[in-house]
């Protein structure tokens, strides 16, 4: 068999190369890109056949690099979610002091979730950006001079020869982060299972009063729970924005198709993005009335009521 090819946020050694070594094998291929729109253009392009890329966490919020480029280009499909737990050391050049840290590179989510940390133990220190926690640690093991630490997971502090000045560097020790697996528009649909989620993206018809609350009724009508909501901005105008949204369920499920109509019915733009079985495997809890044998024997109902007697 060929061998899987996977891009992903590198360079080696980020915590989304921890979630893609969830889902390979030891002979997938891993192609580190400079960020994420780069690892989703190489399966766009066919130069990968997968994508692992962040999308959530659960202290900064949604990634917009992650939902933004997904949203804005050619269809790709999410096949597969993984569950990443967030730590941080503080790392730098050996005969760092502590003390010395004035100015700490890594990813803004990293700098998020590490602030009050940095305030109560090296007061005020400048944040230098860098486009993942293991490039600033890359950088820093290169000679880098416009930072004296990067803030990176362990592994990665390990992987460049990095001295570890702290441990334990966040502020919410259960910090988890969500990963996505993202192939080509015509990649097989991943089996219905009993704890599903489907990832949608979808635009509001523009001065239509209530039109939001239109959008979310598609769902609580048919008892279909969210789990993620974001508003992006559109791009083409101010005040424009798009949505994008994960729910419980496949879209195998009466219930899932029903809100798909709906939503198709109401707003100018939706965008299926896949449904695949989540990470934590808990059951969906369904809603009376909303199996898909309430729906299949209400629709028999209603056919029935078409049907001419003799
Ligand atoms: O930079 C990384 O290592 C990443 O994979 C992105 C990221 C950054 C901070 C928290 C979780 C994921």
């Amino acid at each position: 068999m060929v061998p899987m090819r996977f891009s992903y946020l590198g360079p080696r050694g980020t915590f989304t190369q921890m979630a893609l070594m969830q889902v390979s094998s030891d002979e997938s291929e891993h192609v580190p890109a400079v960020d994420v729109p780069a690892a989703l253009r190489m399966v766009r392009r066919g130069e990968t056949d997968f994508a692992v890329v962040p999308i959530e966490n659960s202290v900064e919020g949604g990634v917009n690099a992650t939902i933004d480029s997904l949203s804005n280009g050619s269809a790709l499909r999410i096949v597969g979610e993984m569950l990443v737990p967030i730590t941080f050391v503080l790392a730098a050049p050996q005969g760092t002091r502590l003390e010395d840290v004035k100015r700490i590179s890594t990813h803004p989510h990293g700098w998020a979730q590490c602030q009050n940390w940095i305030a109560d133990n090296l007061g005020d220190v400048i944040h230098v950006p860098a486009t993942s926690t293991a490039a600033a640690a890359a950088a820093m093991a290169g000679g880098a001079t416009n930072f004296d630490a990067a803030l990176c997971n362990p592994l990665s502090a390990e992987q460049y020869g990095l001295t570890v000045l702290a441990e334990g560097v966040a502020d919410n020790p259960d910090a988890v982060t969500r990963f996505i697996t993202v192939g080509p528009e015509n990649v097989p649909l991943p089996e219905r299972t009993p704890s599903d989620k489907t990832t949608l993206q979808v635009q509001l018809p523009s001065d239509e009063s209530g039109a939001l609350l239109t959008m979310l009724e598609q769902f609580a009508t048919r008892g279909v729970n969210l789990s993620r909501i974001e508003s992006r901005p559109v791009g083409d105008s101010l005040g424009r924005y798009q949505f994008s949204i994960d729910c419980e369920g496949h879209v195998a499920d009466e219930r899932v198709q029903a809100v798909l109509i709906g939503l198709h019915r109401t707003c100018p733009l939706v965008r299926f993005f896949g449904s695949y079985p989540s990470a934590h495997q808990i059951p969906v809890k369904l809603r009376p009335g909303t199996a898909d044998q309430d729906f299949s024997s209400a629709r028999s109902w209603v056919a029935g009521l078409l049907e001419t007697k003799d």
